[in-house]
């Protein structure tokens, strides 16, 4: 084979690779190289559409919520110096107060409205005692006692949001609390980053799609699927552009096509240095090669570069690879390139339940179960087989358990570190 990068190959007690990045470093490479969208191309949507969409624009709140001060009880709103300090005295009760529908006049010395939850607080009014302690007597008349204090369930006007606040910052992906958030300062709509224009495809002449009969050696091409999935809870606007042979012209030809319309292209298989391993090469003689190989497993042979004005990851193609992968990389890519913040996953301790077999020389991302013990201890098994073809092994995780980089063999009782599937998948 010609024009083969070189491979060092690891040795059999270990997996150190010295060309292949850590994990962390080939995350920074490419946050470093990749600049968000500009916003030429934002539109503004009605508040409903927006919902998981990048803010375009800071909100700054135009009001404030609540509006007004408002009673957080039904009962009696009085002013706080008629509260006895002991024993108990009575106010009479000179209207009402209900949420829609507030009282017009000023409450004074002695005097006191009947008021529900919501309703504005009337002039005069500074506390509001809550029904269940209040004595109802005869002829507009109640009895309080010394229960309560100034000040007892009054919402203050702007509690909530200050106008002139800023309520969500450009860049904020609009999520089920903000679209309530941004109705209560009465949006109709808002300003939002177009959505991001992702192209993948799959490579290998042994793949065949969903519904077609399979000849011997040929087998069903899952990772264009996880790919769809992973895409499409990340909202992306997606060109699935099929299965691509082993063809160095025919993968040219794909990746030359979908540069100029497409954000960012993901490509699986065909990275590693496998005689029918063209897609790195071809993609190194068409763009720009930023690097290839991390020292991680599944992964290792991943391919990050850029043609023309595209983004571009060759993402190894064992079906494990690809997803964890994309949540390593080409998430926090997606992130930097909306503009949103490029925060890393969750991560938490829990107690390993299994043995977990490791070679020192890659961060590993095995597959996990977290679950709580009777007293409440996280734990984490492995699910089964952790070959990175296994593809069960992540429809029965919920997490991944990340063993770092010289971590070797871990016993049952020994604590690791895991990130949960929320949020990443
Ligand atoms: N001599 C070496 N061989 C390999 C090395 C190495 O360092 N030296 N690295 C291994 C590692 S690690 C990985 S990961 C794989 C990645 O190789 P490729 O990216 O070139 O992937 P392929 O060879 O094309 O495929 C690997 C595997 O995955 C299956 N596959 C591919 N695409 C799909 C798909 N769309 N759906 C389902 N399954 C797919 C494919 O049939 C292979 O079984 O290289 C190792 N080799
Ligand atoms: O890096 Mo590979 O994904 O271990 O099989």
């Amino acid at each position: 084979m010609t024009n083969r990068l070189p491979l060092t190959a690891p040795s059999c007690s270990d997996d150190h690779d010295p060309e292949a990045l850590h994990v962390e470093t080939a995350q920074q490479r490419i946050i470093a190289a990749i600049t968000p969208l500009s916003d030429t191309e934002a539109e503004y949507l009605p508040l409903r559409e927006s919902l998981d969409r990048v803010l375009a624009d800071t909100v700054v709140a135009s009001m404030d919520v609540p509006p007004s001060p408002n009673s957080a009880m039904d009962g009696y709103g009085l002013l706080g110096t008629d509260l006895p300090v002991q024993g108990s005295r009575e106010l009479r009760v000179i209207g009402s107060s209900y949420a829609g529908h507030p009282f017009p006049g000023r409450v004074t010395a002695g005097e006191c409205v009947r008021i529900m939850t919501g309703a504005v607080i009337p002039a005069g009014v500074d506390t509001v005692v809550a029904q269940e302690h209040v004595q109802l007597l005869e002829a507009e008349r109640i009895c309080i006692d010394g229960r309560s204090k100034t000040g007892d369930n009054v919402r203050r006007a702007g509690e909530d949001i200050s106008q002139g606040q800023t309520l969500l910052a450009a860049g904020h992906r609009i999520g089920t609390a903000d679209l309530g958030l941004l109705a209560s300062v009465g949006m109709t709509e808002v300003r939002v980053q177009r959505r991001l224009r992702v192209a993948f495809f799959s490579t290998g002449d042994e793949l065949r799609g969903v519904g077609e009969s399979l000849a011997p050696g040929q087998i069903y091409d899952s990772n264009r699927y996880t790919l769809y999935g992973m895409l499409m809870r990340q909202h992306c606007q997606i060109s699935d552009l099929g299965s691509v042979p082993d063809d160095p012209a025919a993968l040219r030809s794909t990746l030359l096509a979908a540069a100029p319309h497409h954000d960012l292209i993901i490509a699986t298989g065909g990275v590693s240095v496998g005689d029918a391993d063209h897609v790195r090469r071809v993609f190194a003689e068409l763009g720009e090669l930023n690097f290839w190989k991390v020292a991680m497993k599944p992964g290792r042979p991943l391919t990050f570069g850029r043609l023309q004005q595209a983004w571009f990851f060759g993402l190894p193609g064992n079906p494990v690879a690809v997803m964890v992968s994309f949540c390593q990389f080409v998430l926090p890519a997606l992130q930097q390139l909306a503009g949103t913040a490029t925060t890393p996953p969750l991560t938490v301790k829990a107690t390993s339940t299994s043995v977990l077999k490791k070679r020192p020389g890659r961060t590993e991302y095995q597959r996990g179960i977290l679950s709580y013990d009777s007293a409440g201890n996280l734990l984490v098994s492995k699910t089964g087989e952790q070959g990175s073809g296994i593809l069960s092994s992540m429809s029965k995780a919920n997490c991944f358990i990340v063993l770092s980089i010289e971590q070797t063999r871990i016993e049952p009782g020994q604590i690791v570190t895991v990130q949960p599937f929320a949020g990443l998948l």
